[in-house]
């Protein structure tokens, strides 16, 4: 049994990898934290659809604790804000925990862009160097001690997109242009006027800005014009990725690049209708569809931002780090629906 623990395991993503890890039957979750003001109590109360189901006790995290968990804990899984998994990461390493991050501390790989998308200078530019982004369809290197879980836009959308650009079917001077809309607990648990019920309908935002946006070019090699949005549902997030092809590209060639790109891969369904968000809520697939017009492509993928594009990516990728199958505990439901 792989020996495990969740800080912040009181939020949306959190919570969904305590209920993830307690029925995967490779892992055994031995600990879940919430920050340091809050007090104990048992996860059944915070999500009460787990009464007498998953009962252990949410306890406030300090960093004296790793100390006492050296020996006893093989990973942590972090569903934290952005520095305060940058801060806690170095600690648990240096006690022998290994380390799968689900916020953006250590997406990007040039310390640089952190000021400008992230609005604060990262501190362990070292571990951005170390740490390795599980896009796991596309992840051909051994996993380290600290992996970095994918956003959920770019994981949508870079899952869309990526078969095409390697095989070389955009075209080189296209720069993509993904709309891509998110329910609501993508922006976490905590209370806010823009996330409350009666305030959210349907609106861009981020123009240009996003913290995505980097990650997702990062990603493709190459700029995007990327732009989220906010709908007036719980979970999933829709992406639209339009692209020019390279110049007679076929619909064969097209198919055969989805094709050969997911093949074997259980996460990634091709399917032959437009994606709707309800279809894959409380699922950890990813579905891809596209539609070709000449040399324009529009694909549409959709995700469930709390699992594939958050905790059962970070289980998938746990599960392949440490030699499990890779969908172990990813079927069954969602912490909240
Ligand atoms: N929501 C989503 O769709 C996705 C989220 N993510 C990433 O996952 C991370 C968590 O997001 P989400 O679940 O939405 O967030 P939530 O706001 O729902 O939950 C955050 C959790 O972190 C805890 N926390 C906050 N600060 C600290 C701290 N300093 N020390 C210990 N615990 C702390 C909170 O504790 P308390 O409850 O006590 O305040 C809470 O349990 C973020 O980095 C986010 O970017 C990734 C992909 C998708
Ligand atoms: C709707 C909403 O607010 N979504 C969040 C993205 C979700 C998230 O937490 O981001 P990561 O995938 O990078 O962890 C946002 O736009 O900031």
């Amino acid at each position: 049994m792989v020996r495990s623990i969740v800080l912040g395991a009181a939020g949306y993503s959190g919570a969904e990898l305590a209920v993830i890890l307690a029925r995967n039957p490779y892992f055994e979750l031995c600990g879940a934290y919430a920050s340091a003001g809050r007090n104990a109590e048992p996860f059944s109360a915070l999500y009460p659809r787990y009464q007498q189901q998953l009962d252990i006790l949410v306890q406030p995290w300090q960093d004296a604790l790793a100390k006492t968990l050296q020996g006893k804990v093989d990973v942590a899984f972090l569903a934290l804000p952005h520095e305060a998994s940058e801060a806690v990461t170095p600690v648990l390493l240096a006690q022998g925990i290994d380390v799968v991050d689900l916020s953006g501390a250590f997406r990007l790989k040039n310390p640089e862009l952190y000021p400008q998308y992230y609005g604060y200078e990262h501190q362990h530019p070292d571990l951005l160097q170390e740490a390795v982004y599980s896009l796991m369809e596309w992840q051909t290197t051994p996993l380290p001690r600290l992996i970095s879980v994918p956003g959920c836009y770019p994981t949508a959308c870079s899952l869309a997109l990526l078969p095409l650009i390697k095989v070389g079917l955009v075209a080189e001077n296209c720069i993509p242009v993904i709309n891509a809309t998110s329910g609501v607990s993508g922006a976490g648990r905590k209370a806010a006027l823009n996330t409350s019920f009666c305030e959210v309908g349907l609106n861009a935002y981020g123009f240009f800005k996003h913290r995505h946006r980097p990650e997702i070019e990062q990603n493709l090699g190459r700029k995007v014009v990327f732009t989220p949005h906010l709908g007036n549902f719980k979970r999933g997030i829709l992406a639209t990725s339009v692209v020019t092809l390279t110049a007679g590209t076929s619909a064969d060639a097209i198919k055969s690049a989805f094709y050969q790109a997911y093949a074997n891969k259980p996460l990634v369904r091709l399917v032959s209708h437009s994606p709707n968000v309800a279809d894959i809520a409380g699922t950890p697939f990813c579905d891809i569809y596209w539609q070709q017009d000449g040399d324009q492509l529009v694909v549409v993928s959709a995700i469930d931002n709390l699992l594939k594009g958050a905790a059962a990516q970070a289980m998938q990728a746990a599960n392949v780090r440490f030699g499990k199958p890779e969908t172990a505990g990813l079927f069954g439901g969602a912490a909240h629906e």
